[in-house]
């Protein structure tokens, strides 16, 4: 009962799985190709029909030397054999043309899915169970796509196969006729069945043998996919572990995972030489096993050389069609496993979005330019308070610092005005995103070039001289000449560098509001000034709210925001006490 529920829920998430593209607005492109494939797919088939009454017919000539025939059938096997190849390059072709288009349909889904919202940010958040969610849209999206279309087509070949030349080898086979304890036994179609029982038993062992390889391999890819993370974090971080001396460290972890992969892989070697010992009996035996069956119809003379090539060959089509049901059965776990992991990662981001459509906060622009957070709540994930019941308001104009011990949640209040904290109640307004702007202490610097760096996100451009002159304001103007190279920045540039890249950054984007997280901590005084004097210009329009322990930042602002740890309050401290 737990199983049969398990299979019905199975096929329901492979449904919900599929019918996103089939009922997309690609749908019938996809149908089209679906029909082509299924039709090209019953067209190898009628042609290895075709190709197995040739078995007959020609080899029923050579026994007879029609040397006539002969010719006109190795020209006529030409044919089907042209035939054939074409349409079998064409399913296979076509099947690919469908995956890929399913793929980027899928993938494309997956990655809005995921960057909506902030999904991909609060995935992390509620500590779903979601782990690597690059791997569930890279390789299970892939796996899944071709999984389903495989074993789909793959089924109807294997099963139109099967039912015509089950219906040859009755037709070819006469009855099994024996006589028991004085009874006449007669047997109809006996082929059919001895095939079906070699089949059954060849399968049966298969199973037997192979079985344990499922679990093995699957355990393998885990092990595989660990040891691979441990090298990458290691070059993540080559620096740090460099400084520390830490590659004894480093070698034993690489080591340790190594040896698990490497015990499993004995494993996998030892079940699969003994799949290979029962593999090549089988398919041995399967050559001489139908002649051998058959042959007593062919001495009596019942049956033509040629009917007993034709009886050998829809053997093997029939053992063949049956196998491949086992050969999917070790598939089928990982199969499994991919549309699990999928639906488990589809479901946590829907989660993820209804919590944050419930969030019991009120988020909405004000009438100025002002933030004004009113009975505000924050907490961390586990419910501890972080600020509890506070209301303060930012006017435009006004510099703001934000001070309090280290752990009292000073940057867990931006994360709460950014819209990205979702454990918040009250109400909030504050201007439109696109008004505000956030630099951490280690400013996020993307894949690409320096500029594009600078750029960041992207939605401003600026000139080369325009950059050449911000940067040089930000004592960054020795960059330029590289502003066009790729490279890995974020390993390249120093954290002071990085820092002022994002002062640019800021002096491009002109927000209304920047709040500045510790952000420049990496910097010396005299450049500090220099930054947060442009800031302030009046030109640039912009407000800061700083968080930072430096008292070297009191300057820069009017005001000091004060969070206290103990009673969860926010309180202002004017300047003068400073
Ligand atoms: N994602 C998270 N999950 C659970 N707890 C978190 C998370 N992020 C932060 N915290 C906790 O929230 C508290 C406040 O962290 P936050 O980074 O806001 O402090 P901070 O005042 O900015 O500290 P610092 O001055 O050291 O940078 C800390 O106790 C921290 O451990």
């Amino acid at each position: 009962m737990k199983k049969m529920d398990e299979s019905v829920r199975f096929v329901k998430n492979v449904w919900a799985l599929t019918k996103s593209y089939w009922q997309s607005e690609e749908k019938k492109k996809a149908y089209l190709l679906l029909l082509a494939i299924i039709a090209l797919t019953l067209g190898v088939v009628f042609m290895l029909v075709q190709l197995n009454q040739w078995y007959n017919i020609f080899y029923s000539a050579l026994q007879n030397y029609e040397k006539e025939k002969i010719f006109s059938e190795l020209f006529h096997f030409s044919w089907l054999a042209f035939i054939y190849i074409i349409l079998a390059v064409y399913a296979f072709y076509l099947q690919q043309v469908l995956i890929i288009n399913w793929r980027r349909w899928l993938t494309n889904e997956y990655i809005d899915e995921w960057l909506n919202h902030k999904t991909y940010y609060r995935l992390q958040m509620f500590g779903t169970a979601t782990d690597n969610p690059d791997q569930r849209i890279s390789e299970d999206v892939r796996m899944f796509v071709e999984y389903t279309l495989r074993f789909g087509i793959g089924i109807l070949k294997a099963f139109t196969t099967f039912a015509s030349f089950v219906v040859i080898l009755y037709n070819l086979s006469g009855p099994l006729q024996f006589k028991l304890a004085g009874m006449d036994i007669h047997i109809p179609g006996y082929l059919v069945w001895t095939a079906l029982l070699y089949s059954m038993i060849g399968t049966w062992l298969t199973y037997k043998v192979g079985n344990k390889l499922v679990g093995l391999n699957f355990v393998q890819q885990k092990y595989e996919a660990d040891f691979r993370f441990a090298m990458m974090r290691m070059r993540e971080n080559a620096e740090s572990v460099a400084f520390y001396s830490g590659e004894g460290h480093e070698g034993s972890v690489f080591k340790k995972r190594f040896t698990l992969l490497l015990n499993n892989f004995w494993n996998i070697i030892k079940k699969q030489k003994q799949l290979t010992w029962l593999n090549s009996w089988y398919s041995q035996i399967a050559i001489i096993f139908p002649l051998v069956v058959a042959m007593p119809r062919y001495l009596a003379k019942e049956i033509t050389l040629g009917g007993l090539m034709q009886i050998s060959s829809a053997f093997g089509r029939v053992q063949e069609s049956l196998s491949y049901f086992v050969d999917m059965y070790s598939s089928i776990a990982e199969w499994q496993a991919v549309v699990e992991r999928l639906t488990g990662f589809g479901l946590h981001m829907k989660q993820v979005k209804q919590e944050n459509a419930q969030q019991d906060l009120q988020r909405r622009p004000g009438a100025t330019d002002a933030i004004t957070a009113t009975d505000m709540d924050v907490t961390l994930p586990d419910e501890a308070a972080v600020l509890q019941n506070v209301s303060f308001t930012l006017e435009p104009g006004t510099n703001v610092l934000i001070k309090g011990v280290s752990g009292s949640g000073k940057s867990t209040l931006l994360r709460a005005l950014a819209g990205i904290w979702p454990y918040v109640k009250g109400t909030l307004e504050i201007p439109a995103e696109n008004k505000l702007m956030f630099i951490p202490q280690r400013p996020y610097l993307p894949l690409g070039t320096l500029k594009e760096s600078l750029l960041y996100p992207g939605t401003e451009t600026r000139t080369d001289e325009e950059l050449k002159q911000l940067m040089e304001d930000c004592c960054i103007g020795y960059l330029y000449d590289k502003l066009y190279m790729e490279a890995d920045w974020s390993h390249v540039l120093s954290v002071g560098e990085q820092q002022r890249l994002a002062f640019v950054r800021a002096l491009i984007y002109k927000p209304v509001w920047l709040f500045l997280d510790e952000a420049s901590s990496a910097l010396d005084e005299e450049t500090e000034a220099k930054v947060y004097t442009l800031l302030m210009e009046e030109a640039q329009q912009t407000t800061l709210v700083s968080v930072g322990h430096r008292s070297t930042l009191n300057k820069y602002h009017q005001k000091v925001l004060y969070l206290d740890k103990e009673t969860h309050s926010l309180y202002w401290q004017e300047q003068a006490s400073l």
